[in-house]
């Protein structure tokens, strides 16, 4: 039988599937943050049971530590409190965390591929949405609810829904200055937050396939905005190449097993998709998104939507909220929106090919007056990789901020955050109402165009840039 990568995964990962059940699999790392784990340890503790594999975990804290200043005491009590808690968790229960003072802290979803942790063909949980971004190695990853962080610990299984399968296919190769967040956007623009809703989708063709690691990962990790259980890509020689040699993958004779196991993972030729979409890679522009859904979204060359265009009644209702929200009037054209920040950084873009990318568009370039600009690598490695290549000169030279590690103005809990009305270029992956700040705007972009913005003071078609 011809399967898809995902049946492949999905049968090697069936525990038991009892008449009127849902099926149960088989979980073989999990990832964890301070926000979302407390409960389940304290769920554990109540009924006294343990970790069954605290081998299979791995976990930082990134989404309310500061950014600056780390050497002082985190001054937001609550924050203080749930990185005190989550030390004490991962203490009692000996697994590996990287703290605040660990070289290797940082966004989970950063750090976890930078150590190896997750290889082709697992099953990944966190109790995070974002977490379809391992899909980038070919492993089934998604997020799951506190109570399942609690049930995987106890018992390294989860009851799950076998999903639908979608392939989106990318045929050709993408335009220069266009990139795999612009990829993530356009799909998303075509078939909406709902359009992946019930699927795995898999990324193919040869635009996919051109797409670095980080690439990939960025991809992957707005799988999940497209309302998908999670995103998959065939693993191939990049993913071989980018794991080789990392602290937990695999050793020795062990290496040479895996990749057997590995090499048999993508679909099969004539596999079937329940759904398939295609986009010609030569029409994705850079995207900018004009409201409050990652779906609403346009090239940069283009303009703010009228209600009117758009031929659903929900859609026109969305439409007319996002721009009184937004403070945007139709037809305005995108490079003639001004912005007051821009954040570069978050589990989608905030990898070192991001910091290159944007670092090579800010380098000369000022900071236009009265923008504030930051620069939030998503982990620590990323940071001292970036700063052994000059990159927090050439940011700190153009008059923007280098930070510290941390999820950040991604989803704007550690304090860094939007004043009301102010307008953001971010590279992270949800313009949700107040999601940078109470009353904040957030326009999701590529590093590139962020960084362009920064420098122009109004969005740009980085094509024309410079
Ligand atoms: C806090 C966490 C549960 C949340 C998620 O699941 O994605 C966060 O990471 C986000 O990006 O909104
Ligand atoms: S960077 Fe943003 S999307 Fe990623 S885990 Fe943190 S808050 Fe969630």
């Amino acid at each position: 039988m011809n399967l898809t990568m995902y049946e492949k995964i999905w049968d090697s990962h069936l525990v038991v599937e009892a008449e009127g059940q849902a099926p149960l699999i088989y979980v073989d790392r999990h990832l964890m943050h301070e926000v979302t784990s407390p409960q389940a340890f304290e769920g554990l503790r109540m009924t006294n049971r343990k970790v069954r594999n605290p081998h299979s975990i791995l976990a930082t804290m990134d989404h309310c530590v500061p950014t600056k200043d780390r050497h002082l005491p985190i001054a937001d009590p609550i924050a203080r409190k749930q990185v005190e808690v989550m030390a004490e968790n991962c203490k009692d229960n000996g697994l590996n965390l990287y703290d605040l003072k660990n070289p290797n802290n940082g966004v989970i979803h950063v750090v976890v591929p930078e150590h190896g942790f997750v290889h082709p063909g697992m099953v990944v949980v966190c109790g995070d949405s974002h977490t379809a971004t391992h899909g980038a190695f070919g492993a089934l990853a998604f997020g799951i609810g506190t109570s399942e962080v609690e049930h995987v610990m106890a018992t390294q299984c989860l009851p799950q829904k076998k999903s639908k399968t979608m392939l989106v296919k990318i045929n050709g190769t993408l335009p220069k200055f266009s990139t795999a967040k612009d990829i993530a956007l356009a799909i998303i623009g075509k078939i909406g937050t709902a359009g992946g809703t019930g699927y795995v989708i898999e990324y193919a063709g040869e635009a996919i396939k051109d797409l670095t690691m980080e690439g990939r990962m960025t991809l992957c990790n707005m799988a999940i905005e497209a309302g998908a259980r999670a995103g998959l890509i065939a693993p191939d020689e990049k993913t071989y190449a980018y794991l080789q040699g990392k602290e937990f993958a695999p050793q020795g004779a062990a290496w040479g097993q895996a990749m057997a196991y590995w090499q048999s993972l993508p679909s099969d030729e004539g596999a079937q998709f329940d759904a398939v979409v295609e986009l010609a890679a030569a029409d994705i522009a850079p995207q900018v998104s004009w409201g409050t859904s990652p779906e609403q979204v346009i090239g940069v060359n283009g303009v703010v939507p009228s209600p009117e265009s758009f031929d659903n009644e929900g859609k026109r209702k969305a439409c007319e909220s996002a721009l009184a929200y937004m403070g945007l009037t139709p037809n305005t054209k995108i490079t003639d929106i001004p912005i007051d920040f821009v954040f570069i950084g978050s589990c989608t873009n905030g990898r070192i090919e991001d910091f290159r990318v944007a670092a090579e568009v800010a380098k000369g370039t000022k900071v236009a007056a009265g923008i504030t600009a930051i620069a939030v690598p998503g982990s620590y490695q990323v940071k001292h990789q970036a700063e052994q290549e000059g990159l927090d000169k050439i940011f700190i030279e153009a008059g923007w901020q280098w930070r510290d590690p941390g999820c950040s103005m991604c989803l704007a809990m550690n304090g860094d955050e939007l004043s009301k009305g102010q307008r953001c270029a971010s590279t992270s992956n949800r313009n949700f109402e107040g999601r940078q700040g109470k009353g904040g705007r957030t326009h999701l972009v590529s590093p590139a165009m962020a960084a362009a913005a920064a420098a122009a003071g109004h969005f740009v078609d980085i094509r024309n840039f410079g």
